[in-house]
């Protein structure tokens, strides 16, 4: 099988499914939790991440990111379908896997708290079979990576919510791995680190040329970190391409017009209204969302005469989320330009 025929694709997902099935009757008492019915948690998900590229995961609670990431680092099994990672079967080789997966769990709770930053690289390196010699090498190297060489005799607790994020980096990192599973990296983190962290992750994306997989629930930084994007909901895949794209398609800008008065910004308001657009009025500020058909020029046109009345104008871009939404809302999936 073509698993790993473009040397650049390193993680290579094929009809990934994950079915959960319905706990046992007789077990139902005992579980913290169970379900009745079948849950499709990944529903045929095909996706190629290629080296130097971040592909990032984007979905509401339940879309399938955890269930995705677990089968990549063998931590289940898929139902049916494959993932390979550089070639190796995620569901038969998944030691071999681990050694070239780094993964960068979202919460802190995997740190030792109590242990300074390079014992807990000591452990780590240990605990994933890496040689004395090995670790001496790779741990300053990573230390060195995100910037964590003053604390790195420092106590995990005494340090930073950022630094700490970064210690989890240093630690996905330890191994030397080809490709990166950051389970929402900058969770924790204030929004000045956190663009440091996203910095330094892209940064060593494109020196190492890793293959990473992200998720956040903070759109901004997906936009930021220019990645692709796979778009969950319930299992299935929604969108996948490239932002650029995703905005072509779907992008409804907001139109702001200022006019000279309230008079003329009421004319305006029943004007475009009686167009079909949903304006809203704000002192002698009309703003609407243009539809699909609508350019700028053809609303002011639909102005007419009191188009010389308007002092000033702008569009304003959609924020990604509402973009999203948009995707969510339509009813087909879609593939961007770069799908695969
Ligand atoms: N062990 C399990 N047993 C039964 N159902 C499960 C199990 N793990 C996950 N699910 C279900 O599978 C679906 C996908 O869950 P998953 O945790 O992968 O989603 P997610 O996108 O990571 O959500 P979140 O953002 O809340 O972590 C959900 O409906 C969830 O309830």
């Amino acid at each position: 099988m073509a698993v790993y025929g473009n040397n650049r694709d390193v993680i290579v997902l094929q009809g990934l499914t994950k079915r959960y099935d319905p706990t046992p009757t007789w077990m139902r008492v005992f579980a913290r939790s169970h379900i009745t019915e079948p849950v499709f948690a990944l529903n045929g998900v095909d996706l190629v991440v290629r080296a130097g590229e971040i592909c990032a995961i984007v979905g509401p609670n339940g879309a399938g990111k955890t269930s995705l990431f677990r089968i990549i680092v063998g931590l289940t099994t898929a139902t049916s379908g494959s993932g390979h990672v550089l070639g190796l079967d995620v569901a038969t080789e998944s030691e071999r896997v681990r050694q070239v997966v780094g993964w960068m769990p979202s919460e802190d709770r995997s740190l030792l708290m109590r242990a300074t930053c390079r014992e807990n690289l000591l452990l780590h390196g240990r605990l994933q079979g890496m040689r004395k010699h090995e670790m001496a090498q790779r741990i300053p190297h990573v230390l060195e990576q995100v910037n964590l060489i003053p604390q790195a005799d420092a106590v995990v607790a005494s340090l930073s919510a950022g630094m700490k994020a970064r210690l989890r980096l240093a630690r996905a990192l330890l191994p030397g791995p080809r490709a990166l599973i950051l389970d929402e990296p900058t969770g924790a983190v204030d929004p000045i680190a956190a663009h440091g962290l996203l910095t330094l992750i892209m940064d060593l994306v494109a020196q190492e040329q890793l293959a990473v997989l992200i998720s956040s629930h903070r759109l901004e930084e997906i936009e930021a970190l220019q990645s692709q994007a796979l778009l969950m909901e319930k299992g299935r895949v929604r969108y996948h391409g490239d932002l650029g794209t995703l905005r072509e398609q779907y992008e409804r800008p907001e139109l702001e017009m200022v006019l000279v008065d309230e008079q003329i910004a009421n004319w305006v308001m029943t004007t475009l209204t009686g167009s079909g657009l949903n304006p809203v009025l704000d002192g002698i500020t009309v703003r609407c969302r243009l539809t699909g058909k609508d350019s700028v020029g053809e609303v002011l046109a639909a102005l007419g005469p009191y188009a010389s009345h308007v002092q000033h104008v702008r569009e304003i871009p959609m924020p990604l989320r509402d973009l999203i939404a948009h995707v969510y809302q339509s009813g087909s999936d879609l593939a961007g330009s770069s799908a695969r």
